[in-house]
């Protein structure tokens, strides 16, 4: 019997976030087109007399390994329902940006949540396993999925949609951004205006769907609604978008929350081109070049 389980979860960006007014409980109703992409965490599940993290990579030490890490959160919570102890050490192997709009505290509360369920052999049915994402945060469920979907409420609510093959590269930003301040600066950006109920755009599912990379670039821009608030807390970001069109990148955008931003190229060669110059321009910390739709958390061991 193998001693560990180990669970690859992609990061995301969103193609579109159409953003909606504060709801009473202080969350916001989306039309969230999430795009998993291929750039992953995983996560080792390993018996263990009581619940502890660690965590590698180059951002780790931004991570949280008390109760409070979402794969922590994750193994409780199963635990709690399968009405155990959650006797589990979670190793993180992070790539994702700690912070940075790409989901990658959900892609390892994900991850565990189905290594721990492989592990302790729970067999938990997958709607009961969406609930406990929803539960973890809003973009959990996604990191469960991957591929390619819309999310409606606040983004826990999934439906499929097709994606044909696309490129990206991504700029990671030194430093993070905090979610919450970004919807909170949406709000205050927004405020005395009237902000429309969120729709999906049936034109950006259209070329989604088509593996167009022109048309998807052709209705990227704008696309993001919380884009202006990140550019507003982060006015760096302009420079980066700016570096990434000079470089030839068919289309750029804030990724979700921010502050990394996505870059949509045409093919792994120019992608190859595209990070190259973005890190010559000093406007970034680091690049990932990616494609999509990427696999949604997966067994690897
Ligand atoms: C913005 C998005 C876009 O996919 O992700 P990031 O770009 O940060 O990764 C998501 O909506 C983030 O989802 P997630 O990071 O899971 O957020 P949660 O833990 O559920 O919520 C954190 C906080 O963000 C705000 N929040 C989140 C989701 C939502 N629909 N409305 C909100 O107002 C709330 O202030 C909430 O307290
Ligand atoms: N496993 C985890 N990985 C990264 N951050 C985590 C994790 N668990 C909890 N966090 C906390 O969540 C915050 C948001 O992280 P993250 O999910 O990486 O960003 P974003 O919400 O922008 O996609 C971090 O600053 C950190 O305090």
């Amino acid at each position: 019997m193998s001693a560990s389980v180990t669970v690859r979860v992609p990061a995301k960006v969103n193609v579109q976030l159409a953003v909606g007014a504060a709801r009473p409980d202080g969350f916001h109703d989306l039309a969230n087109v999430f795009l998993a992409v291929s750039l992953f965490d995983e996560v080792t599940a390993t018996p263990a007399d009581g619940l502890t993290v660690s965590c590698e990579g180059p951002d780790s030490d931004q991570v949280p390994l008390d109760r409070s890490n979402l794969a922590a959160r994750a193994a409780e919570l199963l635990a709690a329902r399968a009405g155990i102890e959650p006797a589990v050490h979670l190793h993180i192997a992070k790539n994702i940006p700690v912070a940075g709009g790409m989901a990658g505290g959900s892609a390892d509360g994900a991850g565990a949540l189905l290594a721990c369920d492989l592990l302790w052999k729970l067999d938990t049915p997958r709607e009961e396993l969406l609930e406990i994402c929803a539960e973890l945060g809003s973009d959990v469920p996604f990191s469960l999925v991957g591929g390619a979907a819309l999310g409606t409420g606040r983004g826990e609510f999934l439906t499929p949609v097709d994606a044909g093959r696309f490129h990206w590269v991504f700029a990671v930003a030194e430093g993070g951004l905090s979610t919450p301040a970004v919807f909170r600066e949406f709000d205050r950006l927004t405020a005395g205006t009237d902000v429309p109920a969120p729709e999906a755009s049936p034109a950006l599912l259209a070329a989604l769907a088509s593996g167009d990379a022109d048309a998807l670039a052709a209705v990227l821009p704008g696309s993001n609604g919380l884009q202006a608030a990140a550019l507003s807390l982060r006015p760096q970001l302009a420079d980066t978008l700016a570096a990434g069109a000079d470089a030839g990148a068919l289309a750029g955008l804030v990724s979700g929350s921010g502050p990394t931003t996505a870059f949509l190229v045409r093919d792994a060669e120019s992608a190859a081109k595209v990070a190259a110059a973005l890190e010559a321009s000093g406007t970034c910390r680091a690049t990932r070049v990616t494609s999509s739709p990427a696999p949604g958390a997966t067994a690897v061991s």
